[in-house]
């Protein structure tokens, strides 16, 4: 069902191409919102997000019953320079933690139903640190690409994406920095936790790496390579499988969206199928929601990542659908109309 993923070109052409929601859906699913038993708009936001996760599925009266979460984690070398209040060691130790269990996003899954999938990419790998040469090699950055595209289940009917990699906040704030400009320090946060200091040393490593290899990037999924680490890039593809697999996709936290820009920057539509989750406490995320014209579901103080906040707002979309396909119209009822 999913073609191959060749060449980054091809991923470039498949993503321009994808297809969008289906228009007759929407219209039904619209004309059905309009005949529930409740004021028109009473649901608020709920209304716009049934109608929209049916337009993907093609079904004006859907159900969320399959979904997923898929947790990717990397290294990055750019850890080495102090710029995470962790060190790089707790991205494998993390790993472990969520095949025992253990960890945040192996209740939030549960609590929302979802199946959850943990994909360690090469952990004793790292990229290589973007303050002295591109994070990844074109090809580094596809074999990434594609194992996020691979691990998207066809069987699936909403998809979140998240991730674990020490460092990789420092990573985000600098591909950001390098596609929407402003100053480092507008894209850098704290992270894990970082005290001032920390904070001051990051910026200035956002800002030598965009320096250093942002000249001459063609596209989002360019800087992504040069700026970015193998989680980021397995995030991006499969969103982007998700994209030609018509799978909504609920966005987690400043990393996960800031793989998201990347397929954003190479075509305005990509990210047509997702909605924000959540807005995080990173101090950057607002803003690159912003530029993403998402507005999130959420905003509950988190900054953990791992597809935390994407699988707390699998419950309102669920919740959102049920109301849609299992609520009486007035017909129904016999409830009179306004
Ligand atoms: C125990 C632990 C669990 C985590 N789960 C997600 N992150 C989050 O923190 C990291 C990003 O922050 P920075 O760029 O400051 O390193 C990522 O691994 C992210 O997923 C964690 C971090 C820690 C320490
Ligand atoms: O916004 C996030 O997802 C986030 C913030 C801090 C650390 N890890 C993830």
């Amino acid at each position: 069902m999913l073609p191959d993923l060749t060449d980054l070109n091809t991923f470039r052409s498949l993503l321009k191409q994808a297809p969008g929601p289906d228009r007759e859906t929407l219209r039904n699913a619209a004309d059905r919102n309009a005949q529930l038993t409740k004021p028109p708009g009473a649901l608020g936001r709920l209304e716009d997000l049934a109608i929209w996760y049916a337009g993907w599925r093609g079904d004006a009266r859907p159900s969320v019953t399959a979904p997923q979460v898929v947790v990717f984690a990397a290294n990055h070398g750019v850890a080495a320079q102090g710029v995470s209040a962790f060190p790089a060691a707790v991205t494998g130790q993390m790993v472990a933690n969520f095949r025992a269990g253990g960890a945040a996003i192996n209740q939030l899954a549960r609590a929302c139903g979802a199946r959850l999938d943990v994909l360690a990419l090469d952990l004793d790998r790292p990229t290589a640190d973007f303050t002295l040469a591109p994070a990844m090699s074109g090809d580094d950055c596809l074999a990434a690409l594609r194992a996020g595209w691979g691990s998207v289940d066809p069987a699936s009917d909403l998809l979140v994406v998240g991730e674990m990699g020490i460092g990789n906040t420092t990573s985000a704030a600098a591909i950001c920095h390098a596609l929407y400009g402003g100053e480092a320090a507008d894209w850098t946060g704290r992270g894990t936790g970082i005290d001032d200091a920390g904070l001051r040393i990051k910026t200035g490593v956002v800002a030598r790496g965009v320096a250093r290899q942002a000249a001459g990037a063609a596209d989002g999924l360019d800087l992504l390579a040069r700026l970015g680490g193998r989680e980021i890039a397995a995030m991006a593809g499969a969103i982007a499988a998700a994209r030609v697999l018509r799978i909504p996709v609920v966005l987690d936290g400043f990393i996960c969206c800031t793989a998201a820009a990347c397929l954003h920057d190479v075509c305005a539509r990509a990210l047509d199928h997702a909605v924000a989750g959540h807005q995080s406490d990173e101090s950057a995320h607002a803003a690159l929601l912003e530029r993403l014209g998402k507005a999130p579901l959420l905003s509950l103080g988190l900054r953990l990542g791992e597809g935390s906040g994407g699988a707390l707002a699998v419950n309102i979309v669920k919740a959102a659908v049920a109301c849609h396909s299992g609520m009486a119209t007035f017909d129904e009822a016999g409830v009179t109309g306004g």
